[in-house]
């Protein structure tokens, strides 16, 4: 570190922490660093030296950032020993302490040669890992922004580990280094009911990369909010626990030994202390009469494919394909308009489907009331209500 005294002087550093404080207050502005949470670091900028060995500009801790001038920030070497502190404040300031979010900075640079770290507690960033109190991870797919995030494309899953939160800040580094060893290609990680740390190779991709990610956060909480699946290529229904978890898709919940349990691991009692669908009697209640024929029954006619397709193998729509057949065979029978056999369980799953399909519709648009319809609505999210018109 020969240079160090020199570089401590130099233009380059100058201009680092004027960015810094620059930074500070466009966070601010976005929502990022208010009520002095959160923070930034960002690497010394020098094209002679490894970015490894590159000197490092951190923002104070507890102070209000969006005041900041490039004179409050600490200057430490490539190992995170400080080399510069800023002169104290007259009271009512407190006196200058480093960022509690060095030790975890430090992680980014150390592990992922990283040129600037963003520390956000954007409002986005914390409800998102809220959605699921379980999930260990964010998963979005099939979002333009996507592109925006190192060693994405539009087609790939986004997957950003969530870590738990911790009383203190520093305390949470070890579970960062975790997620960063355990998640190779992710350039941020989540924490609970916190915020996210984002990291790139310089501050603007760190800088784009962390408004990719609020951005697709903010999707992710308003696809959440309308029923649909970021998770899913076409952004369908979200589905039951239940179903998500026979596809493989739910991670559970983390037991307090460590182990993990999924809802419908327990035993059936016990699924039923904890609600997962509340039913509202709907028609002229809470909507009116015509929100049933008008909006629930189109959208039943629309999904009842994608429904079958995604819990085809599961014993529930197993069942509720019997009960199915059954009735489409009476249908026959009886001579009803539209309805049509449904193949026996030894043929192709597409000819089943697209029989219980055309049957489905045709019931929905006759607005039969019999009790295998109401089966395939009964206690799915996917579907919920849809059939239940008494
Ligand atoms: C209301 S802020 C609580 C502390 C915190 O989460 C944080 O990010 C602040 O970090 P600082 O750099 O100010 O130590
Ligand atoms: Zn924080």
């Amino acid at each position: 570190m020969a240079c160090v005294s020199a570089c401590l002087t130099s233009n380059a550093l100058k201009e680092a922490t004027g960015l810094a404080a620059e930074l500070c207050k466009q966070f601010y502005q976005l929502g990022w660093v208010s009520g002095t949470g959160g923070s930034i670091s960002l690497k010394v900028p020098d094209a002679s030296i490894p970015v490894e060995e590159q000197l490092i500009v951190m923002a104070p801790s507890g102070v209000q950032k969006e005041r900041m001038l490039p004179e409050d920030m600490y200057i430490l070497d490539a190992d995170g020993n400080i080399l510069s502190a800023p002169s104290p404040k007259p009271v009512p300031h407190k006196p200058p302490k480093c960022s509690e979010c060095a030790p975890l900075f430090m992680k980014a640079y150390k592990m992922r040669k990283a040129g600037a770290v963003i520390h956000s507690h954007g409002m986005e960033s914390c409800l998102v890992t809220m959605m699921n109190p379980g999930a260990k991870e964010f998963r979005i797919t099939h979002m333009e922004m996507i592109k925006g995030i190192a060693g994405h494309g539009y087609h790939d899953e986004l997957v950003v580990p969530i870590i738990e939160n911790t009383a203190r800040e520093y305390e949470l580094t070890d579970s960062l280094a975790q997620a960063i060893s355990a998640y190779p290609k992710t350039t941020a990680v989540l924490v609970r009911n916190h915020g996210i740390y984002v990291w790139g190779d310089s501050w603007i991709s760190a800088k784009t990369q962390a408004e990719c990610y609020h951005y697709l956060f903010e999707a992710a909480l308003r696809l959440h909010n309308l029923g649909l699946d970021p998770a899913d290529p076409k952004h369908g229904p979200l589905m039951s626990w239940k179903a998500a978890a026979t596809r493989g898709l739910s991670n559970g919940i983390e037991l307090s030994n460590g182990t993990r349990e999924r809802v419908f691991d327990r035993p059936a009692k016990q699924q039923h202390q904890d609600p997962l669908v509340i039913v509202l009697d709907i028609e002229g209640t809470t909507t009116p009469i015509s929100f049933v024929t008008e909006v629930l029954f189109p959208y039943a006619r629309d999904n009842v494919k994608i429904h079958l397709e995604s819990t085809y193998d599961s014993e529930e729509t197993q069942n509720d394909i019997s009960l199915l057949r059954k009735q489409a065979e009476k249908d026959v029978n009886d001579g009803v308009v539209g309805a049509q056999m449904i193949p026996s369980v030894s043929a192709e799953k597409e000819q089943i489907i697209a029989a219980v399909e055309a049957n489905v519709i045709s019931m929905i648009k006759a607005d039969r009331k019999i009790t295998a319809l109401k089966e395939l609505g009964r206690y799915k999210e996917n579907f919920l209500m849809m059939f239940q018109r008494h």
